[in-house]
């Protein structure tokens, strides 16, 4: 039996970080959504007792570091399972990007573990036991569009923003996200109005979508890489409508309306930047 699984990139639209709490994790509140950039996961059950991962990527490994074994070990171990599976990933998602591409991956594999042992766990149970992995991994359960709180684990769904072009550049730098946060400091750091772009997003306002974007991550990533402020200049001056970059990042992204200025901005970044995609916002929940 063989169950073939999507693992979306998710950007952020908005991301705030409240403060550092006790347990060393920041308190945020974000807006995160789905784009049509995805890994796909091929689930084989295999009778013997084994997790096997292969991926043709050399950057992901192909072991227990992996979070789709991981979340594939999750699930056995809760629920005592004696089979199997081999997880193949076709990597699509650049890794260590700011896209969440092996949470993603983790979260395909809940999905589609779930179906090929038969455990019948509801979607909300899978997002629970996802946040054990990582903190972005409840939000890849669902997908869509949602408001994200506690440590990024408590998700609440939205209606899909109005669809329109992604222009993601990635610099050839890789980022820790544990090194971002370690080096924010919160003093005079730059806060996104969260509310202002829920209201927009339950409005259908591309516009004032666009206005509100904004990550308290970027200045730290910005004062490390300069790469990353100069894919942001040249995105603006090619017409994008909204400029932000995504999680701890270096990948940038931008809003486009307009298909012909999504195609300038794809141009103007090619040659300067090896991985460049233009994208579909997906934005609505493909999850069942
Ligand atoms: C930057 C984002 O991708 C935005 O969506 C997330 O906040 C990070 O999500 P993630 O990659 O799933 O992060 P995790 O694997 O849970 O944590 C990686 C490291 O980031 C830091 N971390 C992460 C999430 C959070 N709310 N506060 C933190 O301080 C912690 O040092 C943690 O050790
Ligand atoms: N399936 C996987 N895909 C990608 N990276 C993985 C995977 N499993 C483990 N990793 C490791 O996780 C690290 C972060 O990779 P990932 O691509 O998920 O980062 P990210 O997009 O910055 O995540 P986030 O946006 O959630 O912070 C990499 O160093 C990689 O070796």
């Amino acid at each position: 039996m063989q169950i073939l699984e999507k693992a979306p990139a998710k950007i952020n639209l908005s991301l705030d970080v409240l403060h550092k709490r006790d347990d060393g994790f920041h308190e945020v509140e974000m807006v995160m959504t789905t784009v049509d950039l995805a890994d796909r996961i091929e689930l084989t059950l295999l009778e013997e007792d084994t997790i096997r991962v292969e991926s043709e990527s050399r950057f992901v490994p192909n072991d227990e570091r992996n979070l789709a074994y991981r979340a594939a070990k999750l699930l056995k171990d809760t629920y005592d399972v004696k089979q199997g599976v081999r997880i193949f990933i076709e990597k699509n998602i650049p890794v260590a990007a700011g896209l969440a591409g092996g949470s993603s991956d983790a979260a395909a594999v809940l999905r589609g573990v779930n179906k090929l042992w038969d455990l019948n766990i509801d979607l909300d149970d899978l997002a629970d036991l996802g946040s054990q992995i990582g903190s972005d991994v409840s939000f890849c359960v669902y997908g869509g569009t949602a408001h994200a709180t506690g440590r990024g684990e408590k998700v609440t769904q939205l209606p899909a923003p109005p669809s329109c072009w992604v222009v993601l550049a990635k610099p050839p730098i890789g980022v820790s996200t544990q090194s971002v946060y370690q080096n924010l400091k919160l003093d005079g750091a730059i806060h996104p109005d969260t509310k202002a772009m829920i209201q927009a997003i339950q409005a259908h306002d591309f516009n004032s979508i666009c206005k509100e974007v904004g990550n308290t991550l970027e200045g730290v990533t910005l004062s490390l890489h300069k790469e990353v402020a100069q894919i942001k200049d040249q995105m603006r001056e090619a017409g994008a409508d909204a400029v932000l970059m995504s999680g701890s990042g270096p990948t940038v992204f931008s809003l486009v309306e307009q298909d012909a200025r999504a195609q300038r901005i794809y141009n103007s970044l090619k040659g300067f930047c090896n991985e460049v995609y233009i994208v579909r916002m997906l934005g609505y929940r493909e999850t069942t």
